[in-house]
């Protein structure tokens, strides 16, 4: 175990990150670039940024391995926080302040600049008990994940630069266990985010008619409302755990006529919509989603349009649903539970990720990624007020991902035993 000066350290740097203010929607890359090129300065890491989209600076680090023939490890992270209501903290979200139990506050202590950090430690600690990889590692940390990844994730994945990084696999975010078993992902939901617009006849607000763009409106509501609830009476029931069904959420209505004190109230607007943020696991039959909303949610029989702002494929370049496989046919998941359990961590049941990350952009391109985020016994705090690690439960993340480095970066395919195909 590290000594008492260096475990301070280790938090410090963990707190310093956590002060950059990398909040959408103007977060501050130039700050975050330059403290995680710092951080590989000190590491003595090859660094390079790339900027496919000006202003939006992807870092790549890589500690080089000592047989270049095998193929790479990716540790991804993003370096940008969602933004957060100052007031309903308890301590400032910027703060990173650690209270008595040592819990640590600040918005991305769990979403994730924990996990870029604790990749950095884990190198650190490697480095300094004279480890070294036989597999490169590469770390990359991403911009704009929290907005879709567009100008992040997306291009490097489409990237020379990744194709020449030649990796095997990559790692990526998960969520904390709020009991004690670690959780891993291997897939993901695909977000799509849907419009749908009612028209119909404006009258008087005492008039009872059929017709009217609310009463159009309304009906889908009350339709996507039943699936919703159908959906969610499976996790209720436990038949399905919360990433295997599709969600349902409202995250807008737009109607009525403004007035100076508010709303015009006897007046039947003659239009209205409504936004939805659904969420589909990989598998699901999106067809019959596609049927359902263009008959029953948004038909044009009733007046209804709709359209969509955010619309993920579910399925890779090669029409292969979008799932890394999570039982022995692939080495890295055995691997990483191994990895895990090494350092003394259990592990639940394989699942889906309910929202979205970065990963899907690389299972598209046919890679096998996984997320995780080693944090347990930790209340689920994404997104949320008051998002807050345990300063002890980041350590042991730091003892975890030592373990996975080790193995991932030490894996030789079985028939390579250190000699390749061409000299056999
Ligand atoms: C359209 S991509 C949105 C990505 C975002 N990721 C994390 O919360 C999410 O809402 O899941
Ligand atoms: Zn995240
Ligand atoms: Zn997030």
């Amino acid at each position: 175990a590290p000594s008492q000066d260096e475990q301070s350290k280790i938090i410090s740097r963990f707190q310093e990150y956590l002060q950059i203010n990398t909040a959408q929607p103007s977060p501050d890359y130039q700050k975050s670039t330059h403290f995680i090129l710092s951080q590989a300065n000190s590491l003595s890491l090859e660094s390079q940024v790339v900027e496919f989209v000006k202003g939006k600076p992807v870092v790549l680090l890589k500690w080089p391995g000592s047989d270049p023939s095998l193929p790479s490890i990716l540790l991804n992270s993003h370096t940008d926080v969602v933004p957060s209501e100052y007031s309903k903290w308890v301590h400032p979200p910027l703060g990173a302040h650690i209270d008595e139990q040592g819990n640590i506050f600040a918005r991305g202590s769990q979403d994730m600049k924990c996990v870029g950090m604790q990749y950095l430690e884990a190198i650190r600690r490697l480095k300094s008990s004279g480890f070294q990889p036989k597999r490169s590692l590469y770390l990359s940390f991403v911009p704009d994940e929290e907005i879709g990844g567009h100008d992040g994730a997306e291009k490097l994945a489409y990237s020379d630069v990744l194709k020449n990084m030649n990796v095997d696999i990559v790692l990526d975010e998960g969520l904390p266990s709020p009991n004690e078993n670690y959780r891993l992902f291997y897939a993901e939901r695909t977000p799509w985010w849907l419009v749908i617009k009612a028209t119909g006849a404006p009258g008087h607000g005492a008039k009872l008619y059929d017709n009217s763009a609310m009463e159009n409106l309304f009906k889908s509501i009350e339709s996507i409302r039943r699936f919703r609830a159908s959906q969610f009476d499976l996790v209720k029931a436990g038949l399905k755990a919360e990433g295997e069904v599709i969600s349902v959420n409202v995250a807008f209505l737009k109607a009525g006529t403004p007035s100076p004190t508010g709303f015009v109230m006897n007046l039947q607007p003659s239009e209205a919509e409504a936004g939805f943020d659904i969420r589909i696991p990989p598998t699901a039959n999106t067809e019959s989603l596609e049927k359902r909303i263009a008959e029953e949610w948004a038909p044009a029989s009733r007046n209804m349009t709709f359209e969509f702002k955010q619309k993920v494929t579910t399925h890779d370049d090669l029409g292969r649903p979008l799932l890394t496989a999570s039982d022995n046919s692939n080495p890295w998941w055995t691997l990483l539970e191994e990895a895990i359990k090494k350092a003394n961590g259990k592990i639940g049941k394989p699942e889906i990720f309910p929202a979205s990350t970065d990963a899907r952009y690389f299972r598209q391109l046919g890679l096998p990624a996984i997320g995780f985020s080693p944090m347990v016994n930790t209340p689920i705090l994404l997104h949320d007020h008051n998002e807050f690690l345990n300063q002890a439960e980041y350590l042991r993340g730091i003892n975890v991902y030592e373990s996975i480095i080790k193995a991932y970066t030490s894996f030789i395919p079985p028939g390579r035993d250190g000699v390749s195909r061409d000299e056999l």
